[in-house]
């Protein structure tokens, strides 16, 4: 089943008098299935960060249409769009967004709050997400307390909260040392074994390869699409490596 649909997605920013354009995304075309972990690649300035604010509905195309679960997010009313985000995406960012005056517990159960659930719901929600994610003991703990490794589970805790149709993380490990980068993608992968569609934006070809798909964006194009098929998450690791090289000399895509 397909999650995430998105065709012909233009994006031209227009300076505030009408002067200059810059074409941030020209023609974007790719489908996300349930289950997926889809990474996406390019250098700075190929479009990433304007895909995903559309994606997210932060942000509104110029043309073209992404839609989740068959629904075009057009369609949404303004006023329901932060309702809609709530409801159907998980957020990871690389610098984690955490409220420094909520403690854990509290930052992690936020988006539950601003939908009006009940406390019993809540804490039955919170407590085998914070266990799977190895967070349980931080749970009265201030953001300022604990380490970015932890700061991003507890990120990644109230992503999942929801239960969102897709996670959308921009260069979630950006901001971790080598090891809680590889706890965090050990968790992704471990969240995405157990069914969860992720798309997730990524400088690092480390974390590229944990996905089952990497997509490369050149000139806000989707360039080139790596599947990872049989390979390892060694073997993945040199394709992408490989095709970075051949995208930054500007050679073909085949
Ligand atoms: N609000 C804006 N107004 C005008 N131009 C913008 C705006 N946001 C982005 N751009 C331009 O659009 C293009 C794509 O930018 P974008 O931030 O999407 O790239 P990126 O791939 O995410 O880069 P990075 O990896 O450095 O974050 C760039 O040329 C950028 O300068």
């Amino acid at each position: 089943m397909t999650v995430l649909e998105v065709k012909n997605l233009k994006k031209i920013y227009r300076t505030r008098f009408g002067g200059t354009q810059v074409q941030a995304l020209s023609c974007v075309n790719f489908s996300v299935e349930e289950g997926e972990y889809v990474a996406i690649m390019g250098e700075s300035g190929s479009g990433k960060t304007t895909l995903l604010n559309m994606l997210a509905a932060l942000d509104k195309p110029t043309e073209g249409e992404v839609y989740l679960d068959g629904k075009p997010l057009s369609s949404i009313k303004d006023k329901n769009i932060s309702e809609f985000r709530r409801d159907n995406l998980g957020f990871v960012f690389q610098e984690f967004n955490l409220l420094d005056t909520f403690n854990v517990k509290d930052n992690i159960l936020l988006p539950l709050v601003l939908k009006g659930e009940n406390y019993k719901a809540m804490m039955q929600k919170l407590m085998p997400i914070a266990k799977d994610l190895g967070i349980a003991p931080l749970l009265e703990k201030y953001p300022y307390e604990i380490s970015g490794g932890q700061k991003q589970r507890v990120a990644a805790a109230r992503a999942l909260i929801t239960d969102p149709r897709i996670i959308l993380a921009d260069e979630p490990t950006g901001a971790l040392d080598s090891r809680s980068t590889d706890e965090l993608l050990a968790l992704f992968a471990k969240i995405n074994q157990k069914g969860q569609t992720i798309l997730m934006v990524t400088h690092s070809v480390k974390a590229a390869s944990r996905a089952g798909r990497v997509l490369f964006i050149r000139d806000g194009e989707v360039y080139h699409q790596v599947y990872r098929g049989n390979m390892s998450d060694e073997q993945l690791y040199q394709k992408i490596s490989d095709t970075l090289t051949i995208l930054a000399t500007g050679g073909d895509r085949r």
